[in-house]
């Protein structure tokens, strides 16, 4: 028996690395029966057969897993996220961000595509950059887009660390990627220009090797899902409400209707960010209406 870690996954396949060794590797029958799926980034115990294929025995237990990308074991995820084409949007960023605060992975925010912007539309970014900073976000809005420092930055953040893409189709993930590390010569799509959305171009999620860090380069996605927790969990992922909630009149405040609600206060004086308020607002309405029966 050996022992490695799953760094591609595609059609059934599992390729794991073992002792600088590469094997094609299948999961057992039973996995599918006890409901478990093998993700890129788990570590496993796998039997080695004819050489290089093997098939998966056990799963070792995760430190943490994502849904969207499927990946397991990560430290650090680079939300990467258009400035324009597709048009930014805070409430698929913060949607993004809440899942990585539910898995406790740190988000790092990557502004792409911050060439296409006029100079208005550069100046509103910066006023949004700078209150992802505040809550506090690492954000990277290259003023030059694939500039050498916000490269530098990137590498420095990641070195020694397992990391993933993540963003929506035509985000530009695997575009950064390939200026990263060049040898990794990853396809990237051409936009769409009729419908200012990405094609789909990665279909499938792969952990590299990138200087020191490993990173994968996952799909991208043109909606999100629902979140699966409860609604009154909700504000706990808002680091900055979390901060604020301290102050609130009612322990178990939920910064909807109640008095003396400081996160409301905050949002009124301008402490935190208006978008993040109303995305909040529009999230708890949401998982609050949904039907029943979600597990979790
Ligand atoms: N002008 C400009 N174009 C960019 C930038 N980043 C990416 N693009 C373009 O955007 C398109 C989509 O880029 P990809 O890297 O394929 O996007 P992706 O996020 O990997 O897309 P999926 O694999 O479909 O999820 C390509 O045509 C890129 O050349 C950027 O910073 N500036
Ligand atoms: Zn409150």
């Amino acid at each position: 028996m050996a022992t490695g870690k799953i760094f591609q996954s595609l059609s059934g396949f599992y390729d794991v690395h073992s002792a600088g060794k590469i094997y094609r590797t299948r999961a057992r029958g039973n996995f599918r029966k006890r409901k478990i799926t093998p993700l890129v980034g788990d570590d496993v115990d796998f039997q080695i057969e004819d050489g290089d294929k093997g098939y998966i025995l056990t799963v070792l237990p995760r430190r943490n897993e994502l849904t969207r990308p499927p990946i397991a074991n990560i430290d650090q995820a680079i939300v990467a996220t258009a400035a324009t084409q597709p048009e930014f949007s805070s409430n698929l960023l913060d949607r993004q961000l809440i899942a990585l605060e539910i898995s406790g992975i740190t988000p790092i925010i990557y502004f792409t595509k911050t060439d296409l912007l006029s100079n208005d539309q550069w100046q509103s970014l910066q006023k949004i950059a700078a209150g992802y900073r505040q809550i506090p976000y690492e954000v990277i809005l290259p003023e030059q887009a694939f500039g050498s420092a916000s490269l530098a930055k990137l590498r420095q953040l990641f070195a020694n660390k397992e990391n993933v893409i993540m963003g929506q189709t035509g985000a530009g993930k695997s575009t950064l990627l390939n200026h990263l590390a060049p040898e990794l010569a990853l396809a990237t799509g051409e936009i769409s220009t009729a419908l200012n959305r990405g094609k789909h171009t990665t279909r499938k999620v792969a952990l590299l090797k990138v200087n020191d860090g490993l990173i994968a380069d996952t799909p991208g996605f043109s909606s999100y899902d629902t979140l699966t927790i409860d609604y009154r969990q909700l504000a706990a992922y808002f680091p900055e409400f979390k901060r604020a909630a301290v102050k609130c009149r009612f322990r178990g405040c939920v910064h909807v209707n109640e008095p003396d609600c400081e996160v409301k206060r905050q949002v009124h004086d301008g402490q935190i960010m208006t978008s993040r308020y109303t995305n909040y607002l529009q999230l708890y309405t949401d998982i609050k209406n949904r039907k029943p029966n979600y597990k979790k």
